[in-house]
C-alpha cells in the first residue's frame, strides 16, 4: 500500500491507498488559522507538523500497518506557504507565511514598478503578486530579529511546506523539494529547472537557504519506522498532484480542484506555453529528468468563502449544509458574492480587491447569501476556464472536478450550467493525495503509468440544464460586480 500524506491550507490528512488506488482509510486534522492583521495569513509551522504526523500515527495505528505494508510515502502540499527555519535547532524563526497573506503587495508594486515584469514572467511563468514564496522570504529576512543575520551565516534554511515535512520526516537529513513546488516560489527558472541566481539577489535570498530541487517521483529519504526505513518516493505540490491523480498525463487535458481556493490546471506537455489572459505557466511534473509544464488559473477564495459562511456569518454548522440552505433561496434573487477576501487572482490580479456582496434587497437573507457565495465559484471557474480555452487554443469539451467543495451537487450542477459544458466527477474526489501517491508508486514499481490510466473511476456527471440566454444574464450581473470589488483598498492600507 502507499500511504500519501496530503497537507492542504485547512487540514492534514493521510490516505491509505491499496493497489487499485482505492482509499482504504484517511485520517484528517484540521489547525488554526493565525490572521494577525488585516490580509495577513499565518500557520504555525509545528502545528502542521504536529497535525501531519498525528494522522500519520493514527493511519498507522487504525490500520495496525508495519514497515513492509508500505510500499512508500508520497507528499503533496499547500503551495507557496514560506517557512524558514534554523538548521541546528529545527525550530522556525517566524509563523509559515500563507500563500493567501497579502503582506508583501507593496513590495511586489515596487518591483513591477522597476520593470521586472516580462522578466519575471519569462523565467518562472508567473506574474508578479504576493502570493508566491519570493517576497515572503524577504518579509521574514527584513522583519524578523535577528533573521538576516542567521540567514547570511548560512544558519536558515527555507522551504515550501513539502520541504518542511520532509526535513522533519527525515530527521533533518534532506532538505529538499520537487520541481512543481519549486515553480511557485518566484525563484526557480522553469526552462533550467534551477534556482535563479538574478532573483535571488532581487529578492535578497542566499542560496544556501534553498532545498535541493528534485523530481516529483524521486527518493526524498527515508522515515525510520519500527527499525525500518520506508521511502519517500513522491512530492509535488497539491494543484500538480491532483492534475496527477486524474490522470490528465496528456497535452491539453485539464481539471478543476475546489479546495480552499480552486485551482485548474491543463497539462500543456513539454512545452510552456505563455499567458496573454493572466493565467501563470508553471511546472506541473518533473518525472526522469523531463520537465511536463501546465497552464494555471489560480482563484484564492473557493471552499474558504464556503467557511466563511460557517464561522464569520455563521449562517450554517458545516460547509455541506450550504447546498440546502441554497436550496431555499428565492430563485427571482439577484444577490451576487465577490469572494476576492484575499484580492482577486487569475485571470484579474488584482492585491488590492476585497470581497463584496451586490444586489441586496430587503427579501435578501441567508439562503440567498449562501447560494450567492456557492454561485461565485462557479462564476471565477467560468472566467479562468475561458482565458485557459483562449491561451492554449484547445476547446474542452467537459471538466474533470475534484476537491472537497464540489461533492456539492449544486455547486457542481450550477458548474455544469456556467459553463454549459459538462461537469464530470471522479469517485475519488482526494486527486490531491492520490497523484502523490501515483508519483510516489511509480517510483518504488509499485505502479506503471499504464495501471494508473487504467484505474480512474467517474462517480457522477453533470450536464448543464439552464439555456445560455440565462446564464449570459447572470454572468453580466458578475462582471459588473467583479469591476466594482476591483481595487477596493489603497495600496498603502
Ligand atoms: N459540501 C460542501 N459544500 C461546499 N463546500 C464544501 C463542502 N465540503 C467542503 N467544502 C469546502 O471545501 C474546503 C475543503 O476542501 P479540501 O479539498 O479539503 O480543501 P483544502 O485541501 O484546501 O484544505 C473547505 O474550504 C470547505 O469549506
Ligand atoms: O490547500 P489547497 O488545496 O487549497 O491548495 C492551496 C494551493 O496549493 C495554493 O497555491
Amino acid at each position: 500500500m502507499i500511504i500519501a500524506l496530503d497537507q492542504g491550507t485547512t487540514s492534514s490528512r493521510a490516505v491509505l491507498f491499496d493497489h487499485d488506488a482505492d482509499i482504504v482509510d484517511v485520517e484528517q486534522q484540521e489547525f488554526t488559522q493565525h490572521y494577525p492583521k488585516s490580509g495577513w495569513v499565518e500557520h504555525d509551522a509545528n502545528e502542521i507538523w504536529d497535525t501531519q504526523f498525528g494522522v500519520l500515527q493514527k493511519l498507522v495505528a487504525a490500520n495496525q500497518l508495519r514497515p513492509d505494508d508500505i510500499a512508500a510515502i508520497g507528499i503533496t502540499n499547500q503551495r507557496e506557504t514560506t517557512i524558514v527555519w534554523n538548521r541546528h535547532t529545527g525550530e522556525p524563526v517566524y509563523n509559515a507565511i500563507v500563500w493567501q497573506d497579502r503582506r508583501t503587495a507593496a513590495r511586489c508594486d515596487e518591483i513591477a514598478e522597476a520593470g521586472w515584469k516580462d522578466r519575471i514572467e519569462q523565467k518562472t511563468g508567473l506574474v508578479i503578486d504576493a502570493y508566491f514564496s519570493a517576497s515572503k522570504i524577504q518579509w521574514v529576512l527584513d522583519n524578523v530579529e535577528g533573521a538576516r543575520s542567521l540567514a547570511d551565516a548560512g544558519d536558515l534554511l527555507f522551504g515550501t511546506v513539502d520541504s518542511w515535512l520532509i526535513w522533519k520526516l527525515t530527521d533533518g537529513a534532506v532538505h529538499a523539494t520537487d520541481a512543481s513546488n519549486a515553480a511557485r516560489t518566484m525563484l526557480l527558472n522553469i526552462d533550467s529547472g534551477q534556482w535563479d541566481p538574478e532573483l535571488l539577489e532581487l529578492f535578497t535570498v542566499p542560496a544556501s537557504m534553498l532545498p535541493e530541487v528534485k523530481g516529483s517521483s524521486d527518493d526524498f529519504g527515508v522515515v525510520s519506522f519500527q527499525g525500518k526505513s520506508v521511502p519517500i518516493a513522491g512530492v509535488a505540490g497539491d494543484q500538480q498532484a491532483a492534475l496527477f491523480g486524474q490522470t490528465c498525463f496528456e497535452k491539453g487535458m485539464a481539471k478543476n480542484t475546489y479546495g480552499t481556493g480552486c485551482f485548474m490546471l491543463m497539462n500543456t506537455g513539454s512545452e510552456r506555453v505563455k499567458s496573454q489572459s493572466g493565467l501563470l505557466s508553471t511546472i506541473a511534473w518533473s518525472i526522469d529528468g523531463k520537465l511536463t509544464y501546465a497552464l494555471e488559473g489560480s482563484v484564492f477564495i473557493a471552499g474558504a468563502a464556503v467557511q466563511w459562511l460557517r464561522d464569520e456569518l455563521q449562517f450554517i454548522e458545516s460547509a455541506s449544509d450550504s447546498e440546502a440552505l441554497a436550496a431555499q433561496a428565492n430563485p427571482e434573487s439577484n444577490v451576487v458574492v465577490v469572494p476576492a477576501f484575499a484580492g482577486l487572482g487569475a485571470p484579474h490580479w488584482d492585491m488590492y480587491a476585497r470581497g463584496a456582496i451586490f444586489g441586496l434587497t430587503r427579501d435578501s437573507g441567508r439562503a440567498e447569501i449562501a447560494k450567492a457565495t456557492l454561485q461565485s465559484l462557479a462564476y471565477q471557474i467560468y472566467d479562468v476556464l475561458e482565458a485557459m480555452q483562449k491561451d492554449s487554443g484547445i476547446s474542452l469539451s467537459q471538466l474533470n472536478v475534484d476537491g472537497g467543495a464540489i461533492a456539492n451537487d449544486f455547486l457542481a450542477q450550477f458548474q455544469a450550467d456556467v459553463l454549459q459544458k459538462s461537469v464530470v466527477r471522479p469517485k475519488v474526489l482526494e486527486s490531491t493525495a492520490l497523484g502523490a501517491a501515483y508519483l510516489a508508486g511509480l517510483k518504488v514499481a509499485y505502479w506503471t503509468l499504464e495501471d494508473l490510466s487504467r484505474v480512474r473511476e467517474i462517480e457522477r456527471e453533470f450536464k448543464p440544464r439552464l439555456p445560455k440566454e440565462k446564464i449570459d444574464a447572470l454572468l453580466k450581473q458578475w462582471n459588473k460586480a467583479v469591476e466594482r470589488s476591483k481595487q477596493w483598498v489603497e495600496s498603502d492600507e
